[in-house]
């Protein structure tokens, strides 16, 4: 079994937090996620971070501080996934998010982010930012 390394990003904007659902024949197709994507070979995650947001959604991102890591086994994939959450933030020249290689996004409240929506490595970090969206005023 091999290790994929992961980036994904916690990007909140007015209470709520972006997310992205996996495409139909993806691995965990019609999950919800934190937008993100594979590291490539030799590729900083940061870089990797901005890189997969500016393909999937189009938008440009500056990548702040780490927020979780998280290891997870899939063993019905035979892969396992080595997670690292950033904070991240658009620009003020960014475009809005748009679905260009997600089957969909949404911005979600603390009170929609629902586990069962989401990958199972996802649990530590729904937690942190459940908590961090309610703490939001
Ligand atoms: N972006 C993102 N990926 C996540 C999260 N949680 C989680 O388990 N993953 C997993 C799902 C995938 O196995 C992997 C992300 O890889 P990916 O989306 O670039 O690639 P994939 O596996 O769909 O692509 P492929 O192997 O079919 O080429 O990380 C999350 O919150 N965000």
């Amino acid at each position: 079994m091999h290790t994929v390394i992961v980036a994904a990003a916690v990007l909140i904007e007015g209470r709520r937090v972006l997310l992205t659902q996996r495409k139909a024949g993806a691995h965990l197709a019609g999950s919800w996620e934190f937008p993100g994507g594979k590291v490539e070979p030799g590729e900083d995650p940061k870089a990797a971070l901005a890189r997969e947001l500016a393909e999937e959604v189009g938008i440009v991102v500056r990548i702040g501080e780490i927020v979780d890591v998280t290891f997870h086994r899939y063993d019905d994939a035979n892969k396992a996934v080595l997670l690292l959450f950033y904070d991240a933030e658009r620009t003020t020249d960014s475009p809005d998010p748009s679905a260009i290689d997600v089957a969909a996004l949404r911005w979600a409240t603390a009170d929609e982010l629902e586990s069962a929506d989401f990958p199972p490595a996802d649990v530590a970090i729904l937690a942190k930012v459940r908590h961090r969206l309610s703490c939001l005023v």
